[in-house]
């Protein structure tokens, strides 16, 4: 019986979403012009656009069906929230910078003046991990293939830097002048290093590409002894070798000019010297568009001169000491020579429907570039935009890749923030923690998780506070993983306590709404987010104890399992396990491997393989959870509990840890990506989305 309803309920459910994704054709009508993305590559898949509905026809689709109604209200929302038309139907308000390690949020106003963004720098620290959001909202009509475009350009130099470098100590001592210029394909190298006329000079001209490496070393020990010049220049095709050496007690003269061919490297050296003077002069260029090099060398015994000119294609960004790109805000990005594009992301948004609420969106975790070249400004223009070419909003803005984050008050009050960020100072709370909880209400529309550090013992305590029963949404790992990395920081936490907020449910583990439905994209932030979520609890450093108030099934039991202590509300009507497969799905290894590490192999065979669910005393029994306890102590027992463990020597207890978790951990992440690509190919398979379909039904059911 169960089997037929959900049956018939998914039928009308898939042809619900189909009538969603014609709807594409309706928006491109009614909305503004496309977008011109001359650098986005166009595929045009033959695509016939099905027969539109209007979204007030698709709700009138079998309005009788109760459920269904309530599905097409999450999916569709409850109708047009804004009439008006001259108001767009979809409204791009915010775009945040998620990253746990920035001192501020970093948030962008969409609704205000774009111009000013593009002057404005935002800045990220290199090498740190950060997500995108997007908040947006959809006032009148369904909207499909909702897309976030990314284009990242750099001024100038592509993918390069350059730097040039002049040092004259003084004439007897040392001289030193470098010049480095390298791009992602590419490195130049000139080096002349001069100590003093009696005793060293080199010079050193290296030039590689990825077919190629160019060698120019001059050597100079004094005029009496030594002089030797040595060019190398060799590519797949060809090798070009001259070597001049020429001494005598007088002179030293030495010319060379190498040319491979007119696309590849053209070098001319020349030098001449004698006991009174040097004279050196160089000059390379391996392409028009990629180095030009001139040195001009020349001392005796009074004076050392020295000019150096190096062109890649900004000139002017080079006369002395040390350069790097230079500010596309203060110099005036508009008037330099065109940026060139480096990077493209496309984001698959999804569709959405109209709601009062705004929507959001996250993009994969990113790492920012990291290292000297690639510091410095990039310019982005963000277009949100959808598979019909429909321009939301498009706006360009800069970022900033610094070695280091701004100083934490620059930061906030560019975002104007700065009043909040005092105001919870004043109350006397620590850096560390009005940090976290200042971030908890930027970085995410609405908090999901409550943070309270006591400083008194260091013991924090994160609340799930995800109504009606703390599922586990890609929002909620994403502000769950930021808390714990922020307490991991924060010097003055020394151990966390996971509990919930809501009533008989500690958590009903991943959100089933994540992975039904979806798309592939989305499927594949989810888990990750999921990945990201385990390895930072399974790995965490400091103490985690699992105050377990309610049910906890699957994700909700893997959260508790991942820390070191468990104590569970000792209540007949809780239960906790690993149920995947009572879902029709299949745990993956890193969920078995750390029941297999808690309960052993037999107990973890059964539990898997039946998806049992332990009422609380059965879980105490196999060793699922360490402690039952009244339902009013779980919390308080919890806190006295860490404090047994903070008690014990803190740098032997983690070793010990890591011992026990790291072969677990790195297993995980020798194989993140592939497990990905495993979790959405399996997800998104037909049958497991039935199965999902009829488990949301059958809970629905229940309920009814
Ligand atoms: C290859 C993949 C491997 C990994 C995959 C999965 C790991 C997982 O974590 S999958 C999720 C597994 N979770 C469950 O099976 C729990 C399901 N829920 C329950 O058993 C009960 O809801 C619970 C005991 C937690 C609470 O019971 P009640 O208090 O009676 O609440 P309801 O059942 O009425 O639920 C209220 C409301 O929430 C919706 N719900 C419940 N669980 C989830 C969930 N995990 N994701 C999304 N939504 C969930 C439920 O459908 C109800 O919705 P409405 O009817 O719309 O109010």
């Amino acid at each position: 019986m169960l089997g037929l309803d959900v049956c018939e309920f998914g039928g009308q459910f898939l042809e619900l979403l189909w009538l969603t994704v014609c709807y594409r054709g309706i928006m491109a009508d009614k909305e503004g012009t496309a977008p011109v993305h001359e650098e986005e590559d166009e595929t045009d898949l033959n695509y016939q656009a099905p027969a539109q509905k209007t979204l007030q026809e698709i709700q009138e689709l079998d309005k009788d069906d109760e459920s269904l109604n309530k599905y097409k209200q999450t999916l569709l929302g409850t109708g047009p929230v804004v009439l008006d038309p001259s108001i767009p139907n979809v409204q791009v308000t915010r775009l945040t910078l998620m990253c746990v390690q920035a001192p501020g949020p970093i948030t962008m106003d969409l609704t205000g003046d774009l111009e000013a963004l593009k002057k404005q720098n935002f800045t990220m620290k290199e090498g740190v991990d950060y997500r995108v959001k997007i908040h947006f909202k959809v006032n009148r009509e369904i909207v499909s293939g909702l897309k976030y475009v990314h284009l990242t350009y750099r001024k100038g130099l592509r993918d390069q830097l350059s730097l040039a470098l002049v040092l004259d100590m003084n004439l007897d001592q040392l001289s030193l002048a470098l010049v480095l210029d390298t791009n992602l394909d590419q490195l130049s190298l000139a080096l002349v290093l001069d100590t003093n006329l009696d005793q060293l000079s080199l010079a050193l001209v290296l030039d590689t590409n990825l077919d190629q490496l160019s060698l120019a070393l001059v050597l100079d020990t004094n005029l009496d002894q030594l002089s030797l010049a040595l060019v190398l220049d060799t590519n797949l095709d060809q090798l070009s070798l001259a070597l001049v050496l020429d001494t005598n007690l007088d002179q030293l003269s030495l010319a060379l000019v190498l040319d491979t061919n007119l696309d590849q490297l053209s070098l001319a050296l020349v030098l001449d010297t004698n006991l009174d003077q040097l004279s050196l002069a160089l000059v390379l260029d391996t392409n028009l568009d990629q180095l030009s090099l001139a040195l001009v060398l020349d001392m005796n015994l009074d004076q050392l001169s020295l000019a150096l000119v190096l062109d890649t294609n900004l000139l002017a960004e080079f006369s002395s000491s040390l350069y790097l790109t230079p500010d596309p805000v203060s110099q005036g990005f508009e008037q330099a020579v065109n940026p060139s594009l480096l990077d493209k992301a496309v984001y698959m948004v999804g569709s959405y429907g109209p709601r009062v609420e705004e929507h959001e969106f996250i993009t994969p975790v990113e790492e920012a570039p990291k290292g000297l070249i690639v510091r410095g400004i990039y310019h982005i223009k963000s277009y949100f935009t959808d598979d019909d070419k429909t321009d939301h909003l498009s706006w360009e803005w800069n970022l900033q890749i610094k070695k280091d984050w701004d100083s934490t008050e620059s930061c906030i009050s560019r975002l104007g923030v700065l009043s909040l960020f005092s105001a919870s100072c004043r109350h006397g709370r620590p850096y560390a923690l009005s940090h976290v909880a200042f971030n908890d209400r930027h970085l995410s529309t609405s908090s999901k998780i409550k943070v309270d550090l006591d400083n008194s013992n260091g013991i924090a305590v994160m609340k799930f506070d995800n109504p009606p029963v703390n599922s586990m949404s890609l929002d909620f790992l994403t502000e769950f993983s930021i808390n714990l990395e922020k307490l991991e920081l924060d010097k003055s936490c020394r151990g966390v306590i996971l509990t919930s907020a809501q009533p008989r449910i500690f958590s009903a583990g991943l959100d089933i709404m994540d992975m039904y439905g979806t798309s592939p994209e989305h499927c594949g932030a989810f888990w990750k987010a999921v990945q990201d979520m385990w390895l930072k609890l399974y790995g965490y450093s400091k103490i985690t104890i699992a105050a377990i108030n309610g049910a906890s099934p699957a994700g909700g039991c893997l959260m508790a399992l991942c820390c070191d202590y468990r104590i569970m509300a000792d209540d007949p009507r809780y239960s906790i396990g690993l149920n995947e497969t009572q879902l029709g799905i299949v745990a993956p290894f890193w969920f078995k491997d750390t029941l297999l590490n808690t309960v052993g192999h037999r107990t973890t065979e059964l539990s898997l393989q039946m998806g049992i669910m332990y009422h609380a005393h059965e879980a105490l029994k196999i060793g699922l959870v360490d402690q039952l306890v009244p339902e009013g102590k779980v919390l308080s027992t919890a806190v006295e509990t860490l404090g047994t463990w903070l008690a014990v020597p803190g740098h032997a207890r983690e070793i010990s840890k890591s011992m026990m978790r790291k072969p677990t951990v790195d297993k995980l992440l020798a194989n993140k990506e592939a497990d990905i690509k495993n979790f959405v190919s399996f997800i998104t398979k037909d049958s497991i989305q039935k199965s999902l379909g009829m488990y949301l039904a059958a809970l629905k059911k229940k309920k009814a």
